[in-house]
């Protein structure tokens, strides 16, 4: 059998992501490890598969316009133009005979070669005429949408909440490579010996801005690292690492981790706590298959000694637990993701107004349920990993009306982190120190 070229295995990569709606992360990892391909050609998958669903919608409308009826056509031909589109645009060293060339062979498998004239017809246009402008787009939403790859209904609530200058500023920023990032396991190493061990191994190895056991590289892969195995790191996004800090914690505590999977944050939190002083925190999910891998974390970093795994609705807290029991509470509730889309560009797509819809709700449930089982004077913080105020603002202001029994305290960080907006209500945003988008809010029983 013919060996699969790169760019037939990243079309065929990325119509499966779409129809069957999976992460493209874990979708690459698994083609990487079952095809046999040489280094230079797994960087070209994983270049024309981040890239091209990152730029989508901006590579759709250069082509759309061209052909009638466009939404009726099969999804691989979408999909094969965004890919050979996205070379054409962003990748200088591969020739555009070449990108043509090979859309060809791929649209000649298809479908009985039935729309191969049309796939080079296209192309030939586009390779002809260029790039559209995208300033000649008078409508400010729809230019930001288009330059940016937005979805439209996405730029308009990010204009409404954060003004158009800001918005463009955090979308730039949505579609430049991350740096990888991790969290020094303090309980096995520090960070100075962690940094000389690694050496030279990652390029451009950094301390985080944001976080004093955060570490990050240009490029590279901590989970690669022999030193994530030996559990002296885990990998995790800087903001991520804000969280544990922000519930103060004390070596003694009992702490609920509510929505705990995969454990970034239980096992974070676990390191403030000292076992010989009672210190534990429950960490719940309502998935199993997913606790497993809050224990397998919790192992690998040394610290099961002090974390307990229960599956559990967190609405559910009232059947297992006494009031006032913990001295704090985490609720790192389910969210719409979409502060993540540096690192998962699919998630913009993926995600419609209306499921969002449904979040808050749900936000809302669990913080009122797990709010009666901590002690006066105890904290509960609420985080997400989204920037939008329905999930986060919306839903502490619909807390803090029902429960006055509790009052916002400013989040704690260990170091001098600058946000815009409420002081008291931390949000993070993408183009602020380059990380994911992210929201925490402190919360304090005062009676
Ligand atoms: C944002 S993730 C948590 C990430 C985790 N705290 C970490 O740092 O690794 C939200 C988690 O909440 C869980 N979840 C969703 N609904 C829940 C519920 N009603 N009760 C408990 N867990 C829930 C999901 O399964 C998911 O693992």
């Amino acid at each position: 059998m013919q060996k699969k070229s790169a760019r037939y295995l990243a079309v065929t990569l990325l119509e499966g992501i779409e129809k069957q709606h999976r992460y493209a992360n874990l979708s690459l990892n698994h083609l990487l490890q079952n095809e046999d391909l040489s280094e230079v050609d797994r960087h070209l998958v994983t270049r024309l598969v981040y890239g091209t669903i990152q730029w989508q919608l901006r590579l759709d409308y250069n082509w759309e316009s061209f052909v009638k009826r466009s939404e009726d056509l099969p999804l691989w031909i979408k999909v094969l133009l965004r890919v050979s589109l996205y070379q054409l645009f962003f990748l200088d060293k591969v020739p555009a005979h070449a990108i043509l060339n090979e859309a060809n062979e791929i649209a000649k498998t298809r479908d009985h070669g039935r729309y191969t004239k049309l796939v080079n017809a296209v192309l030939r246009h586009v390779q002809r005429h260029g790039e559209q402008d995208y300033q000649q787009i008078t409508d400010t939403e729809q230019r930001l949408a288009i330059t940016h790859s937005m979805p439209l209904w996405l730029t308009h609530r990010l204009i409404e909440q954060y003004g158009a200058e800001k918005t463009e500023s955090m979308l730039a920023q949505v579609n430049q490579p991350p740096r990888a990032s991790a969290r020094v396991n303090t309980v096995k190493v520090t960070r100075d010996d962690l940094l000389t061990s690694l050496g030279e191994e990652l390029p451009d190895l950094a301390t985080s801005r944001l976080s004093p056991v955060g570490i990050t590289a240009e490029g590279g892969n901590f989970a690669q690292l022999i030193q994530f195995q030996q559990g002296q790191l885990t990998v995790q996004d800087e903001s991520s690492m804000l969280v544990a800090p922000s519930l103060q914690l004390r070596p003694g505590d009992q702490v609920l981790d509510a929505c705990s999977a995969p454990g970034g944050k239980t096992t974070h939190i676990a390191s403030y706590l000292d076992p010989h002083s009672g210190g534990r925190v429950i960490a719940l999910d309502i998935h199993q298959h997913k606790l497993d891998l809050v224990d397998d974390n919790a192992r690998r970093l040394g610290v099961s000694d002090r974390v307990v795994t229960k599956e559990l609705d967190a609405r559910r807290v009232d059947k297992e637990f006494k009031d006032a029991y913990f001295d704090r509470i985490l609720v790192d509730a389910p969210c719409s993701g979409l502060g993540l889309m540096r690192r998962k560009p699919e998630i913009r797509y993926a995600k419609h107004e209306q499921d969002i819809a449904n979040l808050p709700k749900i936000q809302l449930d669990i913080l009122s349920a797990v709010a009666r089982k901590v002690k006066v004077n105890g904290l509960v913080v609420y985080s997400t990993c989204t920037i939008l105020a329905a999930e986060n603002q919306d839903v502490i202001q619909a807390f803090l009306q029902k429960h006055t029994n509790f009052e916002l305290v400013p989040v704690k960080a260990a170091q001098d982190i600058q946000w815009s907006g409420d002081q008291k209500q931390f949000q993070l945003l993408m183009d602020d120190y380059q990380t994911d988008g992210f929201f925490i809010a402190c919360l304090k029983r005062i009676n």
